[in-house]
């Protein structure tokens, strides 16, 4: 068992919360990815997890029992950085034996160890390698297995793969991910990369300004985005200014019904790009731009009756028509959802 639960933690700045009451739990054997941009407060969290930070409020406990009175040496976590902070006067297997030979591990335990590491992250007889005779990515699988021949109950990632080339951190994202999944391993995955963290999460935890805004599966997160921010940071999304009588909504030309609780007043419908293709039967377009993005192209649309115009995206090999329609949208009042809608067929006039 690792259970981690952060409760009620607080970490001011000059009397700033960098987080800010940030309540979140990983169950055990699960990988967490903390998310958001820059200065949202994911790396503090995960250096409160690990010990190199104090909260200033709350507490972070494993299976039940607060970490705060350990240091970071004594908690049952392993840290993977986003430099190779390897040791380049020592060898690959003295990198990854150091922190066994402080634990005073038998000779034989730590060769044994070490070759085990350096296997199970794709490395097997590396040992004598100086890391200057290692890649980047090379060097990234060593630190990892640093990190896993210490046996920790919790791994610590921060930002582990944004020194890597794009396709070397595909790739490695994926292993990384088959490590934790084989060994059971709770994990808590630091990065600003949206792509990397649906690729490796089994829950996202998404940050602004200090707060935890949503802790979900990636496909949640995508179709439901629990507020504004999380909906306009996952993906595309078009936001259309749109007015609510019960659950009949409307955006310009745009009819839907909401799926939930009646309401009022002013609201904005959110629409996922794929969401919005061409129909004979939709509302009159017209195409203002277009990009061949490969397997797909992106259109701006300038729809009748709005004001800004809709980005689509439009699988190869599909056509363009003189009208859209719109598959699904979510609904957010005052920035919080309030649920999804589906478009009510306009009705023909003859
Ligand atoms: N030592 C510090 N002193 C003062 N402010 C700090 C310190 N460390 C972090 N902060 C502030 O706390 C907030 C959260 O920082 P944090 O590093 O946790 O964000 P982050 O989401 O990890 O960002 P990044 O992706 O850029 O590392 C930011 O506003 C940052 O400026």
């Amino acid at each position: 068992m690792a259970e981690i639960d952060f409760s009620n933690i607080s970490k001011l700045y000059a009397g700033k919360p960098a987080v800010n009451t940030l309540n979140l739990q990983v169950a055990s054997g699960e990988l967490v990815c903390l998310l958001g941009p820059s200065g949202c407060g994911k790396t503090t969290s995960l250096r409160m997890l690990a010990g190199f930070l104090t909260p200033d409020a709350g507490d972070i406990t494993l299976d039940g029992r607060s970490l705060l009175p350990l240091g970071p040496e004594a908690r049952p976590t392993a840290m993977v950085f986003q430099r190779y902070t390897l040791w380049p006067h020592m060898n690959v297997f003295h990198n990854v034996a150091f922190g066994l030979k402080l634990r005073r591990v038998s000779k034989a335990d730590v060769a044994r160890r070490v070759g085990q590491a350096l296997e199970l992250v794709g490395l097997p007889g590396m040992e004598g390698r100086s890391p200057s005779q290692l890649s980047g990515g090379q060097q990234q699988r060593v630190a990892l297995a640093r990190a896993l021949v210490l046996e920790p109950q919790v791994l610590l990632l921060d930002e582990p793969l944004s020194s890597l080339d794009a396709k070397l951190r595909v790739s490695l994202r994926g292993e990384i991910k088959a490590i934790v999944r084989e060994l059971g391993i709770t994990t808590v995955f630091v990065t600003h990369d949206q792509e990397e963290a649906m690729a490796v999460a089994d829950r996202i935890a998404v940050m602004f300004g200090g707060e935890l805004h949503q802790a979900d599966a990636p496909g949640t997160l995508y179709a439901r985005p629990a507020t504004r921010e999380v909906a306009d940071f996952i993906g595309t999304m078009n936001f259309l200014p749109a007015s609510a009588t019960g659950t009949h909504l409307h955006a310009g030309p745009l009819a839907f019904e909401l799926a939930g609780e009646p309401i009022s007043g002013p609201l904005e419908v959110a629409i996922r790009p794929e969401d919005i293709y061409f129909a004979p039967s939709g509302i009159p377009a017209e195409v203002i731009s277009e990009s061949d993005l490969g397997h797909y192209r992106e259109m701006q649309l300038r729809v009748a009756g709005l004001d800004a115009p809709l980005l689509t995206f439009v699988p190869r090999g599909e056509g363009s028509a003189a009208a859209v329609q719109v598959r699904r949208a979510v609904v957010y009042a005052g920035g919080q959802l309030v649920g999804e809608a589906v478009p009510v067929p306009r009705l023909v006039s003859r």
